[in-house]
């Protein structure tokens, strides 16, 4: 194994760290808490772990986190009813609708019905717009972790070939998008690209979020290239479940120049982005200056 293991549970402690050191700067000069609410829709397990762990380190970092849990059966219109109270309320800086919703739901109606100031996901229209024309934009809590994680690995990201593996509206394309913004060349493979082992074998950034356990495979990496594994797969392997990435973490690591785990590298960037995104949003809401190296 060669590859440096990309640390991102330390470094998603060091944004958190850094975001409590701002909203403590902001409370002390200006007696302004910035306030985060996050909506929950039903039951999923999963989701309802995540919403746990955004509640409570939103407070550990000094912020007012507001949570509402609303049954499975909700009707759309109650929602909506819910997000534009969140949109008038001054306490709320940033609204989080956990995904994915019920079935009977909208989500592209339901996201952009938030405020897109107070998107903290950077999920509303206005927010891929603004990002896609590289405007000052919320952006994307996993990108916008990836994107950090590199910055640090790499320094300059500019005249890099970048291979993103995923073509979603959540990581795929925006990930893309903020490559693009630092100047990489960037390709969007997806499952009808065709000889994806060769075109991953040209990047110098692989990015993997396709959902598939372990698809890329160690011989797929370029030597020296920098992986970042988005995939949370749980699997089934010798009687117990395992959590693995889009990425065969074994092969790669012994060709790659550095690599994220799973768990442990890209997972927690998303929640201290999200803490990151929400003092963002309180700061551009009272014209104040943005945290540095917390934003795109
Ligand atoms: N409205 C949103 N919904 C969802 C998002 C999102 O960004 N906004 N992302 C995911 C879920 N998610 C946060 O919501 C999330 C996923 C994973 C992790 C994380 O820390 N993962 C750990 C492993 C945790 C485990 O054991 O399961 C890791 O990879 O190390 C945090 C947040 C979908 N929905
Ligand atoms: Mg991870």
């Amino acid at each position: 194994m060669g590859a440096r293991i990309i640390d991102g549970k330390g470094f998603a402690s060091g944004v958190r760290g850094r975001v409590a050191e701002a909203v403590a700067r902001l409370k002390a000069a200006h007696g302004i808490t910035p306030g985060l609410a996050v909506v929950l829709v039903g039951e999923d397990p999963a989701s309802q772990v995540y919403v746990r762990n955004k509640g409570v380190q939103t407070r550990e970092a000094g912020m007012a986190s507001f949570e509402h849990k609303l049954p499975a059966e909700t009707p759309q219109a109650e929602l909506l009813a819910l997000i534009a109270r969140l949109n008038a309320d001054p306490a709320v800086h940033g609204i989080l609708v956990q995904l994915p919703l019920p079935g009977h739901m909208d989500a592209e109606a339901v996201i952009n019905a938030i405020d897109p100031r107070k998107d903290v996901d950077g999920f509303h229209v206005l927010n891929v717009g603004l990002l896609g024309t590289g405007q000052k934009a919320m952006v994307p809590c996993t990108p916008l972790g990836c994107l950090m994680l590199l910055r640090d690995a790499l320094g300059d990201l500019a005249g890099l070939n970048a291979v993103v593996v995923g073509r979603s509206n959540i990581v795929g394309k925006p990930m893309a998008q903020l490559l693009l913004n630092e100047s990489c060349t960037v390709t969007i493979a997806h499952s009808r690209t065709r000889d994806l082992a060769g075109l991953c074998r040209s990047a110098d950034i692989l990015v993997a979020a396709v959902g598939r356990p372990r698809m890329i495979r160690g011989d797929w990496v370029k030597p020296g290239a920098t992986v970042i594994d988005v995939g949370i797969n749980r699997i089934e392997e010798e009687g117990r479940t395992r959590l693995v990435g889009d990425v065969d973490f074994e092969g790669a690591a012994g060709v790659a120049g550095a690599i994220t785990p799973v768990p442990g590298g890209v997972g927690p960037m998303t929640i201290a982005c999200l803490l990151a995104n929400t003092l963002t949003a309180c700061c551009r809401a009272n014209g104040w200056p943005e945290p540095e190296g917390l934003t795109a």
